[in-house]
């Protein structure tokens, strides 16, 4: 290859090339852990890049505009597809960039009293984890959870022993509430949903989740000496900080009004410069089917188009 054509290369064919150069010069197969991390920038042009061309598509799909469709998911094959985004995302995830969100939600546990897995005792034990989008079967949330009390799942499995091929839209309720879970976790999920009324429609589906949670709740006993037991049932939620911050359809306090609106109180929420995270209490009693449409609430030309529509 000539220096010319290196320069004209695109971050997402760079990735490619990447995975080709490890599967040839490794006789076992990869695994994400065996896969160097991405430096940032090139993480976030093809984060980016990934979620433009899904709407683009998402759109497509709507107008049922067959050539666009065809070569939208073209684009979304030669650029890697899902699996190239999830490596990207995992990149983002490594330790020396802070590990994967789930600290944020261990260091909660703490603030609310939960004690730590210790020497075999795990206040945690009978509770159980429902983790949506899962790219890594050792986040640190897991440690609080034995491998029977969780259900890690994804659209694509990077680690098929450990995280369920499963689009949360289509995974049924458990049929026992025995079977049901105390926390979901969705992080970075619910703006990965190219359209508003999709992640409108996601989170009426973990909200079905969290009333069947109410009901595992109401069937534990009572331990007054653990105050913490009352911080389930609960959605452990991620999102980029301009979805809220910077969108000209979504602010914080319309977030909040939509989470009410299905039956949620604010128990954490913690804002850095590229995340926001939020651990949303289920208490139920929400309306029995609220809307919320696409309104115009911070006017402004540098804004992004986020939203969440409940029809
Ligand atoms: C940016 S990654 C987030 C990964 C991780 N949770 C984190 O916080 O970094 C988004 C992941 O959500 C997954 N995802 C999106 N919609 C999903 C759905 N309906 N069901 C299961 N997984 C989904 C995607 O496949 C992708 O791996």
């Amino acid at each position: 290859m000539t220096a010319k054509s290196k320069k004209k290369r695109k971050p997402t064919s760079a990735l490619l090339s990447r995975r080709r150069q490890q599967q040839s010069s490794s006789s076992s197969t990869p695994t994400s852990s065996s896969t160097a991390p991405l430096p940032s920038k090139l993480s976030r042009t093809l984060i980016r890049s990934h979620h433009t061309t899904q709407k683009r598509l998402s759109q497509a799909i709507l107008q049922n505009d067959t050539t666009a469709i065809t070569a939208l998911k073209s684009q979304l094959s030669t650029s890697g597809g899902l699996e190239a985004y999830q490596r990207a995302s995992v990149s983002g995830q490594s330790s020396k960039r802070g590990g994967d969100s789930s600290k944020i939600l261990v260091d909660w546990f703490t603030d609310l009293g939960i004690p730590k897995p210790h020497n075999g005792s795990n206040p945690l034990s009978s509770h159980r984890l429902l983790e949506i989008g899962c790219l890594s079967p050792t986040n640190i949330v897991h440690t609080y959870f034995p491998r029977s009390q969780r259900t890690l799942m994804d659209l694509n499995s990077l680690h098929p022993d450990d995280i369920l091929k499963q689009d949360f839209m289509t995974f049924p309720l458990p049929r026992s509430v025995d079977e049901g879970y105390d926390i979901i976790s969705c992080s970075l999920v619910l703006n990965y949903v190219p359209t508003p009324s999709g992640r409108g429609d996601m989170l009426r589906h973990i909200t079905s989740f969290m009333e069947q949670a109410l009901e595992r709740r109401r069937k534990r006993p009572v331990s007054e000496d653990n105050n913490w037991t009352n911080t389930f049932p609960a959605v452990f939620l991620v999102l980029p900080a301009p979805c809220v911050t910077n969108s000209r359809y979504l602010t914080e306090d319309r977030l909040q009004e939509i989470m009410s609106s299905l039956g949620y109180e604010m128990l954490k929420r913690k804002l850095s410069p590229k995340l926001v995270y939020y651990l949303w209490k289920f208490v139920g009693g929400g309306s029995s089917h609220p809307k919320f449409k696409k309104t115009e609430l911070l006017p402004g030309g540098k804004r992004n188009n986020f939203a969440i529509v409940l029809e």
